[in-house]
């Protein structure tokens, strides 16, 4: 049956209106599911070859056949968890930093805001450490609170002391002051957003293997925190915003805020997505200031508003969502991320769950079972203080734990400014090593037998 399609493929002439044949379509599997995922590739990648046949040319762009078969990025593979990739992919929170030489060349000569803002230097940015390491995947450079000026929030980033936000929102004239983000601002104000995003699309296509290409937004909780805490907000225990969630007017106040944050980080994600993104983390690195029960009502609600804002703009770009201080909260998280239920109901809610290097990632992987998609989560600190050893340990220990189901390695927060650029190094290839060692061909092995995929 497979064969019949490919064979038709090859035989039926030029289709016009530049839509894929039905058959094309179900040969790279958009609208045929197969139980093995690796004939599924096998069967994209024969379809592909059709595709690029002369009578084919202009039939099907390639990267919607590409996307499917072994030549997508491993990233992406691993988000719509293909069992058969053949290593965890690699990348780091705030990879583009400090610690490099080369980004130091760029932060001791041009401030913050306008190197994120001149796109020339954010894709160079951008770059460098896919560059440098051979990351599997390059993150745009920004930050969380880059969308916050056209919202009437003005940010500097303080050299040694983290964000500050000249107009903190404090009452509820300053909460009516926010202004939500619409689609013409992110043309306008946040046009830089989408050419470095584009141009980084454009710059990595012919890349083999390809980097996955992501975005990344604040987390609407994250966001109000720094909205309200203001100045210092970085070494601040959030009192103000606790003073907020804890007095009965503070607390509408709060809800106000988030609506609006909400609204607009819908319109950012949106955006990026248009813009060549081909994931998106949402960091809520502020969520370890609050109780499980807080975390509900003030963080998760939110993000299930802001997922399914997303998904209600047809967006279906991955979803990498970071729960820092996850710790203690994974129970309330497992109600929302839909890893098992998602095809049952139809509800594309969070394709990951990125964790912070406090959680057990073991413990996920047997809360949220095989079918999850996790990512992290090693100390940054064995990075920056570790030995060799320590680093490799860390690796293998962290395979092992999340192993069962998709992972994606990562630290479980920021790399740190004192980090040396070797151990970055050693880190990744003792990633792209992994399948040479026993210990992890009979992880895998045992992995793919579980799903189904034939050894
Ligand atoms: C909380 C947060 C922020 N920004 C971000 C988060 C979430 C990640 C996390 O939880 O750590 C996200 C972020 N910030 C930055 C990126 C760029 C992309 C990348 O990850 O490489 C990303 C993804 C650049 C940046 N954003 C900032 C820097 C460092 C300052 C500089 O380069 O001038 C960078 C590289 C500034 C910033 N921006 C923020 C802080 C706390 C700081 C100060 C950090 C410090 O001084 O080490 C807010």
């Amino acid at each position: 049956m497979f064969q019949f399609a490919v064979l038709k493929l090859t035989r039926t002439p030029r289709c016009a209106g530049h839509t894929a044949p039905r058959s094309l379509q179900a040969a790279s599997g958009a609208k045929f599911r197969l139980r093995s995922e690796r004939l599924r590739y096998h069967v994209a990648s024969l379809a592909l070859r059709a595709a690029l046949d002369t009578d084919y040319e202009g039939c099907l762009s390639e990267s919607s056949v590409v996307e499917t078969c072994n030549e997508a990025p491993l990233l992406l593979r691993v988000l719509r968890c293909d069992p058969s990739v053949p290593r965890p992919p690699v990348w780091f929170m705030r990879q583009a930093g400090r610690y490099m030489s080369a980004f130091r060349m760029y932060s001791g000569r041009y401030a913050f805001r306008e190197r994120a803002e001149t796109p020339e230097i954010a894709v160079e940015l951008s770059l460098q450490p896919w560059r440098a390491f051979g990351v599997d995947a390059v993150i745009m450079f920004a930050d969380i609170l880059t969308p916050l000026p056209p919202m009437g929030l003005d940010y500097q980033i303080v050299s040694g002391q983290g964000p500050s936000i000249k107009t903190p929102v404090r009452c509820m004239e300053d909460v009516e002051l926010v202004r939500p983000l619409t689609p013409e601002d992110t043309e306008t104000a946040l046009s830089f957003v989408g050419t470095t995003l584009s141009t980084l699309a454009h710059t990595l296509a012919d890349a083999r293997p390809r980097p996955a290409l992501l975005g990344f937004l604040g987390a609407p909780f994250t966001l109000a925190a720094y909205g309200i805490e203001g100045e210092g907000g970085r070494a601040s225990s959030g009192k103000q915003v606790k003073r907020m969630m804890y007095t009965a007017e503070g607390r509408e106040l709060m809800h106000r805020l988030l609506q609006k944050i909400t609204q607009s980080m819908i319109v950012f994600a949106a955006y990026q997505a248009r813009k060549g993104a081909e994931a998106i983390q949402i960091f809520d690195s502020w969520a370890h200031l609050l109780s499980p029960e807080d975390y509900q009502e003030f963080s998760l609600f939110y993000v299930e508003e802001l997922v399914r804002g997303i998904r209600a703009h047809g967006v279906e770009t991955p979803l990498i969502f970071f729960a820092n201080g996850s710790c203690g909260k994974l129970g309330v998280i497992s109600a929302m991320y839909p890893a098992d239920t998602r095809e049952a109901n139809g509800y594309r809610g969070l394709d990951a769950l990125a964790l912070d290097w406090r959680t057990s990632i073991a413990e996920a992987r047997q809360l949220f079972g095989k079918r999850a998609v996790l990512q992290g989560n090693i100390d940054p600190t064995v990075l920056a203080c570790g030995d060799t050893a320590s680093v490799k340990a860390a690796i293998d220990r962290c395979v092992c734990a999340a192993s069962g189901g998709a992972h994606i390695l990562n630290v479980g927060r920021g790399i740190q400014p004192d980090t040396p650029e070797e151990m970055v190094a050693l880190f990744c290839e003792h990633v792209r090593a992994l399948p040479e060692t026993d210990w992890y061909q009979q992880l895998r092995h045992r992995h793919l037998v579980e799903n189904g995929v034939p050894g």
